[in-house]
C-alpha cells in the first residue's frame, strides 16, 4: 500500500448496490467487508439475502480526539454494503461542527447512504435512556432507509450506559442489536489519559472506554515509536484481555473488525486461548447466520435478560452525589462517590473444565454479583462466558455490561467436542480466588 493510497478513503459503495430494507447486507463474507483503500471499485458481493430482524448497532466511543468523527467518516466513504445511519452525541454543541468534519459519500444527494441524528442534550452517558433511545427510535421509523447504526459518543461518555440501553428499552431491543463496541485510543496521549486520577477514586473516562471495548483502535500510530505501541498494547491487555487491538493511522481498517461481528449473538464465544482476539470466534458469513439464530433464540425466550430491581442512576450508580462529569448539564443526573480505593481496570478469566454450571445458581450468583453495592463490592463493566450448562446440549453464552446481563442459548455442542465453560470479567476489584470458589459453587451435583 502506497502512503498516497492511505490518504485515500475507498470508493463509497454505489447504492444500486447497497441492500433492500429487510435483507441483509450484500457484503457478509469478511472479504466483502474488506475496507482497504483499492484503486478500483469491486463488485459487491453476490451473497443471497437472509432476513435480519433488528439492525445492528456499532457504538464508537474513545477519549476526546482519538479519532471517532475519522472512524464515522472511513465508515462511510467505504465500501462495504451498508447504508448508515449515524447518531452522533455531542457536547456543547459542536455537533455541527462534526457534520461538517464527516465526509458525505458521493451520490448521497441522489439517495442518501447517511441518516443523521444529534442528540443535543448533553452527555450521552447521562441521557442514554431517554435521548438516545428516542432518538433511534425516532431513526428506526425510517427503518427501510438504513441497514446499519453507527453511534458516535463524547469524548467523556462512559459506553457502558449506552450499551445497556440498547439492551433495556423494550421497544428497541426488538428493533436494534449491539453488534461491537469500539473504542478508538489516541496512540500519542492514552497513557496519560488512562493514568490521569480522578479525585474521587472513580475510575476515569479512558478506562471505561478500555474497559468497555470489543476492540480498541490504537490510532495515531504515526504519532509513537513501536516500543511506546508495544507497551500501550500491553497496558490495554492488561485492563481488557478479551478486546482485540487492531494499530492504525486514521482508523483505515479492514472494517470486518468492527461491523456486523456477531460478538453478541448467540453463537459468539470469547476467544480460546491462542486463538486471534476480537474475532468473536465467527466470522463473515457465519456471523449473519449467528444474528439469524440470535434473534430466532431469543424471540423463542431462550434469552433471560436480568435488569436490577432498584432503578440504578445510568452510570451504574446510586443516585447519592451530582453528576462529577464536569460536561453532564444534567441537574436531575447524580453520581455514586466511590470512596474505595482507586484499584485499576483489569480482567479475570476463569475456566471451567469438566462440570456443568447449574443455571439457576448461577443466575442467583450473577444477582448478587452485579447488584451488590457494598464498598468492596466488584465493579464489574463487562461479563461473557461460554457456558457449560447442566441438561441442555447446547452451549450457554453469557454477556453482561453494567449490571444488567443475558443468558441465550446457544449452538449444540459437537460430537466429541470436549465440553466446558469459560466467563471473562472486566472490572475493577476482581478477586480471581473469589470469583473462582463462587463459581465452583454453581456448578451442578454431579
Ligand atoms: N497524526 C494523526 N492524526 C490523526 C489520526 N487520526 C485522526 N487524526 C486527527 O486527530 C484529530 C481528532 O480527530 P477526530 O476524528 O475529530 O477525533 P474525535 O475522537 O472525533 O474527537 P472529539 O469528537 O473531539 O472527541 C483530527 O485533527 C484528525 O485529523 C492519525 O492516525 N494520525
Amino acid at each position: 500500500m502506497s502512503s498516497s493510497d492511505d490518504e485515500l478513503p475507498p470508493e463509497a459503495v454505489p447504492l444500486s448496490a447497497a441492500p433492500t430494507s429487510g435483507s441483509a447486507p450484500a457484503a457478509t463474507a469478511a472479504g466483502d467487508l474488506d475496507a482497504q483503500p483499492t484503486s478500483g471499485a469491486k463488485p459487491a458481493a453476490a451473497t443471497p439475502p437472509q432476513p435480519i430482524t433488528a439492525v445492528p448497532v456499532t457504538l464508537i466511543t474513545g477519549y476526546l480526539g482519538a479519532g471517532k468523527t475519522t472512524l464515522v467518516n472511513w465508515v462511510l466513504t467505504a465500501r462495504h454494503g451498508y447504508r448508515c445511519a449515524v447518531l452522533l452525541n455531542e457536547i456543547a454543541d459542536s455537533a455541527d461542527i462534526e457534520r461538517a468534519l464527516v465526509k458525505e459519500p458521493e451520490g448521497r444527494d441522489a439517495s442518501p447512504l447517511a441518516e443523521w441524528t444529534e442528540l443535543e442534550n448533553g452527555c450521552i452517558c447521562c441521557s442514554a435512556k431517554n435521548d438516545m433511545v428516542k432518538a433511534l427510535e425516532s431513526l428506526m421509523q425510517q427503518r427501510d432507509r438504513f441497514d446499519y447504526v453507527l453511534i458516535e459518543t463524547t469524548g467523556l461518555a462512559n459506553p457502558g450506559p449506552v450499551a445497556a440501553a440498547l439492551w433495556t428499552d423494550e421497544q428497541l431491543e426488538s428493533s436494534v442489536c449491539l453488534d461491537c463496541i469500539v473504542t478508538v485510543v489516541d496512540a500519542r496521549h492514552i497513557r496519560r489519559q488512562l493514568a490521569d486520577p480522578r479525585p474521587d477514586g472513580a475510575v476515569n473516562e479512558a478506562q471505561q472506554q478500555v474497559a468497555f471495548a470489543d476492540v480498541v483502535l490504537l490510532n495515531k500510530t504515526d504519532l509513537a515509536s513501536e516500543a511506546e505501541l508495544a507497551e500501550i498494547e500491553a497496558e490495554i491487555r492488561g485492563m481488557n484481555a478479551e478486546a482485540g487491538i487492531t494499530r492504525c493511522q486514521r482508523c483505515q481498517i479492514d472494517l470486518s473488525r468492527i461491523l456486523n461481528t456477531g460478538l453478541y449473538s448467540a453463537s459468539t464465544r470469547p476467544a480460546a486461548a491462542g486463538e486471534p482476539q476480537g474475532s468473536g470466534g465467527s466470522g463473515g458469513a457465519d456471523q449473519q447466520a449467528a444474528a439469524s439464530q440470535a434473534a430466532v433464540t431469543q424471540g423463542a425466550g431462550g434469552a433471560e435478560r436480568k435488569q436490577p430491581q432498584q432503578q440504578a442512576c445510568s452510570d451504574g450508580s446510586r443516585e447519592d452525589a451530582p453528576c462529577s462529569n464536569p460536561q453532564c448539564g444534567d441537574p436531575n443526573h447524580h453520581h455514586h462517590e466511590h470512596s474505595v480505593h482507586d484499584a485499576r481496570v483489569g480482567t479475570v478469566t476463569i475456566h471451567l473444565p469438566g462440570a456443568p454450571l447449574d443455571l439457576s445458581r448461577l443466575r442467583c450468583w450473577l444477582d448478587t454479583l452485579l447488584w451488590e453495592e457494598t464498598a468492596d463490592a466488584a465493579d464489574l463493566f463487562r461479563i461473557k462466558g461460554l457456558l457449560h450448562v447442566a441438561g441442555s446440549a447446547r452451549k450457554h453464552i453469557l454477556q453482561g455490561v453494567h449490571e444488567i446481563y443475558d443468558i441465550v442459548e446457544g449452538p449444540q455442542w459437537a460430537a466429541g467436542e470436549p465440553r466446558a465453560s469459560k466467563l471473562v470479567f472486566i472490572g475493577r476489584r476482581l478477586r480471581r480466588d473469589a470469583l473462582a470458589a463462587d463459581l465452583a459453587a454453581c456448578l451442578a451435583e454431579q
